[in-house]
C-alpha cells in the first residue's frame, strides 16, 4: 500500500479512537517511508510525521515509554517539531518523570513562544502547573498546595486533588517482636510527611455487608494482581517500575520469621516513585538482576493470601466499597499508642498519607492504629482477633482490669452502652435524661478512680485509660442524647465543654491526629456557636482551648504548611462528619473531608 494511504488510514483510525490499529498503520507507514529508495532529506518530514503521530497513539494507549521513544525519534530528525516536544512532555508525565516533564513544558513555552496560539498556550501553562505540582509532591513531599487549592473558593477545582506517591524518611527493618516494621531515618516533627501510598490495585463493588460480596471483591483483586504479576514478570528486567512491583508483592507475600532478609526487608529504592529517585537509582543494576523476587513463583496460594490478609476496605460515595492493596502501609505495625497519623483520600485512586503524629526520634519504629483505639481493651482486641497487640497500653490495661474491679465493670458498661446505641433514637425525653445521667455517672466514677486508687499512674498512663472510655463521651454527643443548648444553663454548657476537653486531650495525647477527637471538638464548638448565645462564644471557659486543639489535629493530619483559610474550612466541615463516624470509621472521615466539595 502506498505510504500516503497508510497515513490516511492511520489518521482515520485514530479519529475513531481505534488507537491500537492506528499505531499499526503508522508503523507500516514509517516502514514503507524508511524503505523508500530516495534521499534521506526528502523523507525527513514524513518520518517526523510518522513517529510523532505514533507517539500520540501510544500516549492514548498509555504506553508512555514507547511514546517517549517515538517523540525523541521525531525530534532527532527535526528538533523544531512543536507537536513532538509536547508529546515528549506528556510521555514524561505519563512515566511519572515529573521533573523532566516540567523541563520539557518549559522548553516548549520558551522556544516556541511565537508559534503558540491562545488555547495552546493556556493548555500548556496548565500542564506545566500540574507537572510542577506532581514534582513537588513526589520529590519534596509538598501536598498542601493541592489541598489548599481544592478548598479555595476562588478556584474551580471540583475533583479532589490527585496525590502522587512519595517516600520520605522511612526504612524497612526487622523489629524485635512483630516481624518487619517501618522506622524513621531522621528526627521528625508533628505533621511531617513520612510517605504517601496509592493503592496498587483498587476494585469497586456495591457495598453489601455479606460473604458473597466480600468473596467477589477478593476474587477481583486476586485476578487483577495475578495479571499484573504476570505482566511484570515479562518485562521486569527492562522496566524498573515492574521490578519494583514484583519486589513489593514478594514482600507482602513474604513470611515472617524472615527467611530472606533481602526479600523481606527490601531497600526503599523499590518503593520510591521514579521521580523521587536519582537517575542512577532508576537504572536496573546487576544486583537487581539477581533479586530473589525474580525467582519467586507467586503461586495462586500466595496471591490469595496477600489479598485475604492485606486488603484495605473503604466506603466510597454512592454506597460502594473500594477495596485496595497497598505495599508500604502493609509493612507498618500497629500500636494502641501510635506515633503516626494517617489520612485517606479518594480521588481517581485511593491515596493514604502518613505523617508523624508527634516528635519522633531517628531510629524509632513508626506505628499507627489499624482500627479505632478509643475503646476498652476487649473491644479493641475484637477488631483484629489474630493480632493480640502487646503494646505498653494493652499491657497496662490488662493489669489494671485484672486488679481494679470497678474499672472492669466500667469497661463492660461502656461496651454495653455503646452496643445499645442504635436504639437511642426512639427514647422518650425521660429515658434520654436517664441514659445521659448514667453516662455522666460513669465518667465521674472514672475520674474518681484516676484521682484516688489509680493516682499513682503517670499522666500519659491516665490518658491511656481515659482514651479507652471515650465511648461514654461520644454517647453524650449522640444526637439522641446531646443537650439542646437553648435549654440549658451556662454552667451546663461549661460542664460539657470541660468533659469533652478532658476526653479529647487524652485522645490526642494517646493518638495525635485523631479524626474522632476532631469531629467531637468541631461538633460541640459549632453547637455552642450556632446557639442563641453565639455572641458570647469566646467567653465560654475552655471553648477556645478545644478549638486550638482541633486546629492542631488538622495540621497533624494535613501538614503544617496548610493555609489558615483551609484549616478553618476543614474545622467547620469536621462537625458534619461526627454523625457518620462509627467504630472503624476514621478512614471514612478524612475521605469525606476531601471528597465533599465546598462547605
Ligand atoms: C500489616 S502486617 C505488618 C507487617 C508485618 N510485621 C510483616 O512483617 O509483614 C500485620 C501483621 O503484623 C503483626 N503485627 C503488627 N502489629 C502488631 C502488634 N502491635 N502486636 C503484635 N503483632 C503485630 C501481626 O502479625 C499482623 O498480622
Amino acid at each position: 500500500m502506498a505510504p500516503e494511504r497508510l497515513r490516511e488510514e492511520g489518521n482515520y483510525l485514530f479519529s475513531k479512537g481505534e488507537y491500537h490499529l492506528a499505531v499499526d498503520k503508522y508503523s507500516a507507514y514509517i516502514e514503507s517511508v524508511a524503505d523508500r529508495d530516495d534521499y534521506s532529506k526528502a523523507k525527513k518530514p514524513e518520518l517526523v510525521f510518522g513517529y510523532s503521530n505514533r507517539a500520540q497513539g501510544y500516549l492514548m494507549l498509555e504506553e508512555y515509554s514507547k511514546a517517549l521513544e517515538d517523540a525523541e525519534n521525531a525530534l532527532r530528525l527535526d528538533p523544531t517539531h512543536l507537536k513532538s516536544w509536547v508529546r515528549k512532555a506528556k510521555a514524561f508525565g505519563g512515566m511519572k518523570f515529573h521533573q523532566q516533564a516540567v523541563w520539557a513544558y518549559k522548553t516548549v513555552l520558551r522556544d516556541f513562544k511565537d508559534q503558540l496560539h491562545k488555547t495552546n498556550l493556556q493548555e500548556l501553562l496548565e500542564s506545566l502547573k500540574a507537572a510542577e505540582k506532581m514534582d513537588r509532591m513526589t520529590r519534596l513531599g509538598r501536598y498542601e498546595d493541592g489541598i489548599d487549592e481544592y478548598w479555595d473558593v476562588a478556584s474551580n477545582v471540583s475533583e479532589p486533588p490527585l496525590m502522587e506517591e512519595y517516600v520520605g524518611p522511612v526504612e524497612i527493618k526487622l523489629t524485635a517482636a512483630t516481624g518487619r516494621g517501618l522506622f524513621a531515618t531522621r528526627d521528625l516533627l508533628p505533621g511531617e510527611l513520612l510517605f504517601v501510598s496509592n493503592s496498587m490495585i483498587t476494585v469497586r463493588v456495591p457495598f453489601e455487608d455479606n460473604e458473597a460480596s466480600r468473596n467477589l471483591s477478593q476474587l477481583a483483586l486476586f485476578e487483577a494482581i495475578k495479571r499484573r504479576v504476570q505482566n511484570a514478570k515479562l518485562e521486569a528486567l527492562e522496566d524498573f517500575t515492574r521490578l519494583q512491583f514484583l519486589v513489593q508483592v514478594a514482600a507482602l507475600g513474604g513470611s515472617y520469621p524472615t527467611e530472606s532478609l533481602l526479600r523481606d526487608c527490601p531497600s526503599m529504592r523499590y518503593f520510591t516513585p521514579l521521580n523521587g529517585l536519582s537517575s542512577k537509582d532508576r537504572k536496573i543494576t546487576d544486583d537487581d538482576r539477581t533479586h530473589p523476587a525474580l525467582d519467586t513463583d507467586f503461586s495462586d496460594e500466595m496471591l490469595r493470601r496477600i489479598v485475604e490478609k492485606r486488603q484495605f476496605s473503604h466506603w466510597g460515595t454512592n454506597n460502594e466499597e473500594l477495596n485496595g492493596l497497598y505495599s508500604l502501609p502493609c509493612l507498618m505495625n500497629h500500636s494502641c499508642v501510635p506515633n503516626v497519623a494517617v489520612t485517606t483520600m479518594q480521588n481517581r485512586t485511593i491515596s493514604k498519607l502518613f505523617r508523624a503524629g508527634r516528635n519522633i526520634k531517628k531510629g524509632d519504629e513508626l506505628v499507627y492504629a489499624y482500627y479505632n483505639i478509643n475503646c476498652p481493651l476487649d473491644a479493641r482486641r475484637a477488631f483484629f482477633p489474630s493480632l493480640c497487640c502487646r503494646c505498653a497500653r494493652c499491657e497496662l490495661e490488662e493489669t489494671l482490669l485484672a486488679e481494679v474491679q470497678p474499672l472492669k465493670s466500667l469497661a463492660s458498661q461502656c461496651n454495653k452502652f455503646w452496643e445499645e446505641r442504635p436504639t437511642l433514637q426512639g427514647l422518650t425525653q425521660e429515658e434520654r435524661h436517664r441514659k445521659r445521667n448514667q453516662c455522666l455517672i460513669c465518667l465521674n466514677l472514672l475520674k474518681d478512680l484516676l484521682d484516688s486508687r489509680l493516682a499513682f499512674l503517670t499522666e500519659i498512663q491516665k490518658d491511656m485509660v481515659r482514651a479507652s472510655f471515650i465511648r461514654f463521651n461520644r454517647l453524650l454527643h449522640e444526637p439522641a442524647l446531646s443537650i439542646a443548648i437553648q435549654d440549658c444553663t451556662r454552667v451546663d454548657i461549661e460542664h460539657e465543654i470541660a468533659l469533652i476537653s478532658v476526653a479529647v486531650k487524652a485522645m490526642n495525647n494517646v493518638q495525635p491526629g485523631s479524626e474522632i477527637a476532631l469531629a467531637m471538638i468541631s461538633g460541640i464548638y459549632y453547637r455552642v456557636k450556632r446557639s442563641t448565645l453565639s455572641q458570647e462564644e469566646d467567653e465560654f471557659v475552655g471553648l477556645k482551648e478545644i478549638h486550638r486543639l482541633g486546629i492542631e489535629i488538622i495540621r497533624i493530619l494535613n501538614g503544617p504548611h496548610l493555609k489558615n483559610q483551609t484549616v478553618g474550612k476543614l474545622f467547620s466541615y469536621a462537625s458534619l462528619i461526627r454523625g457518620v463516624l462509627g467504630d472503624g470509621g476514621s478512614l471514612l472521615a478524612t475521605g469525606l473531608l476531601f471528597h465533599s466539595s465546598g462547605d
